[in-house]
């Protein structure tokens, strides 16, 4: 149900390039640029960061989801999905053993 979620919440970011920005939260962050979106990607890692140690968990709940939304939209920004992710993780899952520097080759 969540992973629907997440393919039906990607649709709606790809649909919002291009709509208007003073309608859209999801559409001024593309129209600000790249730059900008991922500003806000390393602004919500931080707070998620900060609510993970405070051991909030409401606070991380909320935090993590902004960071997956805006990551979500830096993806998009990018011509890429979350099936480019899900390729790699399977990838990873496929490389033998605990082996990091494998993990990261292309
Ligand atoms: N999932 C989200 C979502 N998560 C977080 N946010 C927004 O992310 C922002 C994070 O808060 P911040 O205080 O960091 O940002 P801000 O002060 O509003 O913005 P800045 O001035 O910092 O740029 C808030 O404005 C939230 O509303 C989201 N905005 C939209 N969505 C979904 O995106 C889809 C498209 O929504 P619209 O863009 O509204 O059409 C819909 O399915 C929405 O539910």
């Amino acid at each position: 149900m969540a992973e629907d979620f997440l393919n039906t919440l990607e649709a709606t970011i790809r649909e919002r390039r291009g709509a208007d920005p003073t309608t859209s939260y999801t559409a001024k962050l593309f129209a600000r640029g790249r730059a900008k979106i991922a500003q806000k990607v390393g602004e919500e890692a931080v707070e998620t960061v900060i609510a993970a140690v405070a051991d909030d968990r409401d606070e991380l709940v909320s935090e993590a989801t902004d960071l997956l939304f805006h990551l979500m939209v830096l993806l998009a920004d990018a011509g890429l999905s979350l099936d480019d992710i899900r390729a790699e993780m399977v990838r990873r899952e496929g490389v033998s053993g605990i082996d990091e520097k494998a993990a990261r080759k292309p």
